[in-house]
């Protein structure tokens, strides 16, 4: 699977929600899709799933667009935060009507997975609490046997030891049938293991893509005084930069080459530290 963003831009009334992004991911793979709230991640996925159009720009996945597309639509399955279920429905006539439109469906690991959420077929989906419905959701995209499968923070009420069902059935699913997954949460140090790639949207922008390996290999933070940091960072691509009782911590893109200097630190940076970081320069900007 091949999705090609071209310079999309998307706006509400009264808000740029995305401001010409562009970038190509190709599965299949696990994609960690991370960002502060209001980034605009759900926005791009509502795009994605072609139900909502871009304002400028486009989408193709495959080389087809998504948009009023509904034989592309049926190998993108969205499960998004909420309201993914009609209320008047069983758990049954949901999946029924799910695989129906998905034409890859695998109901045997429906009913199987219903076992293991211990979702009883003949409930109401009115009747059913948070994590409950959570666990449709991810009972829904991993049946539809989609090509590309989106999971926009799928375990809202869930229990810890229901995510990490949820994380093995992913390596499960990845391993025995590969797809792309794109997974969005907030709960970053729990999913982070499961990322091959990570894409950061920040204020509407893409900030970075990069592979696990990228990550770790170029993405680091300097901290020191502040001249000494500047300094060895010189010529770097700067990615948060915050000063603190007298110490600078720049989070630097290395792309390769050695940072060196006297009197500095050079730590790993973390996914989960990143998102502080950038969540916190938001903030900061906001308030000036
Ligand atoms: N239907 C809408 N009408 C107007 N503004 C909207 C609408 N949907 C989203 N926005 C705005 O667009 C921006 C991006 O929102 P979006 O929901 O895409 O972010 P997000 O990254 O998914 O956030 P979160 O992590 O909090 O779910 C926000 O400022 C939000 O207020």
């Amino acid at each position: 699977m091949k999705i090609e963003v071209k310079n999309v831009s998307k706006s509400y009334r009264h808000k740029e929600a995305l401001k010409n992004i562009s970038f190509t991911i190709e599965g299949p793979k696990i994609i960690g899709f991370l960002g502060h709230n209001g980034a605009g991640k759900t926005t791009f996925l509502n795009l994605l799933s072609g139900l909502i159009s871009t304002t400028k720009g486009n989408i193709s996945v495959n080389g087809e667009n998504v948009f009023n597309v509904p034989l592309t639509l049926r190998d993108i399955c969205f499960v998004a935060e909420n309201e993914n279920f009609q209320e008047e429905m069983t758990i049954a006539q949901t999946l029924k009507a799910n695989s129906f439109f998905y034409p890859k469906w695998d109901g045997e690991l429906a009913m199987e997975l219903l076992e293991v959420f211990a979702l009883n077929p003949k409930d109401k989906v009115r009747s059913l609490s948070k994590g409950m419905m959570s666990a449709l959701g991810i009972i829904t995209g991993f049946a539809s046997n989609a090509g590309i499968t989106i999971f926009d923070e799928p375990y809202i009420g869930l229990d810890v030891a229901a995510r990490n069902t949820f994380y093995d059935l992913l390596i499960e699913q990845q391993t025995d049938n590969p797809r792309l997954f794109i997974l969005s949460t907030h709960l970053i140090d729990e999913a982070s293991k499961l990322f091959e790639e990570i894409l950061i949207l920040h204020e509407g922008q893409l900030m970075l893509q990069k592979t696990v390996e990228e990550w770790h290999e170029n993405i680091v933070a300097v901290k020191g005084n502040p001249s000494d940091v500047e300094q060895a960072i010189s010529g770097l691509k700067i990615i948060y930069k915050h000063t603190f009782m007298q110490e600078l911590t720049a989070i630097v893109f290395t792309d390769g080459q050695s940072i060196e200097g006297q009197n500095i630190m050079l730590e790993p940076v973390s996914l989960q530290d990143m998102l502080v970081y950038l969540s916190k320069q938001q903030k900061e900007r906001a308030i000036k």
